[in-house]
């Protein structure tokens, strides 16, 4: 099966007191898939929300494709918590993590799809042992830890050669990527593209998230 071009908004700079309306909405405009911050204040400099606040979610939407985008210190605990919330793909960083292998078997046997997510700083070689553990890798355009943040450029390299190597694997882009950006993202191969402040905050977010979809489209082959 060939990769798809999917959009999924991050809810991160949304109103988080009206969560599940914010996120409906974000739906109906044709969101593929939401992207659930989670951060624990020790892997990242900031605190958002855990597995109670995911199942309350979920609770309210029954049928989205729900990624957690895991910022923590240890992903391996919070496996089953968040499998029982109904999170369909756990994208966790392998910098703090000691036996990735170990990590990606849990999460599968949670019945839940393996995203593998890497910060600026990491090299791509650093996750070559483990991609074909992975149902998604994420590249980090921005330092973990805040929305609105300043797309990094130079990470392009990084998707490019995941992309030449990989030609089926889902690529995620994350931080800073908006209608100004997503041409640079989708030249380099990513598909699955992470938009939080360019989406939530757009006077017309049908639009913004079609066009995007559609200059992803426009370089899958
Ligand atoms: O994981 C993160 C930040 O750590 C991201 O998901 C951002 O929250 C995306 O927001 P924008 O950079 O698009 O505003
Ligand atoms: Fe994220």
């Amino acid at each position: 099966m060939s990769i798809q071009a999917k959009i999924g908004p991050s809810i991160l700079n949304a109103d988080l007191a009206n969560l599940a309306e914010e996120s409906q909405k974000l739906l109906d405009n044709g969101a593929d898939y939401l992207h659930l911050d989670v951060m624990d204040g020790t892997f990242v400099p900031n605190l958002t929300f855990g597995h109670p606040m995911v199942k309350c979610l979920r609770n309210k939407i029954k049928e989205a494709f729900f990624e957690t985008h895991m910022m923590v210190q240890n992903p391996e605990q919070w496996i089953a918590p968040m499998s029982d919330a109904g999170v369909n793909l756990y994208t966790f960083h392998i910098e703090p993590v000691e036996d990735v292998c170990k990590v990606t078997r849990l999460i599968q046997e949670a019945g839940m799809k393996v995203g593998l997510a890497i910060k600026p700083g990491t090299s791509v070689k650093d996750i070559e042992k483990y991609v074909e553990l992975a149902d998604l890798v994420l590249v980090m355009t921005v330092e973990p830890g805040f929305g609105g943040q300043s797309f990094m450029a130079d990470m392009m390299p990084k998707v490019e050669w995941l992309r030449n190597n990989y030609p089926n694997l889902d690529i995620e882009v994350d931080g800073g990527v908006g209608p100004k950006t997503i041409d640079c993202c989708a030249k380099a191969g990513a598909n699955w593209i992470v938009s939080g402040t360019a989406v939530v905050g757009a006077a017309d977010q049908r639009q913004v998230i079609g066009d995007m979809r559609n200059v992803v489209k426009s370089y899958l082959k």
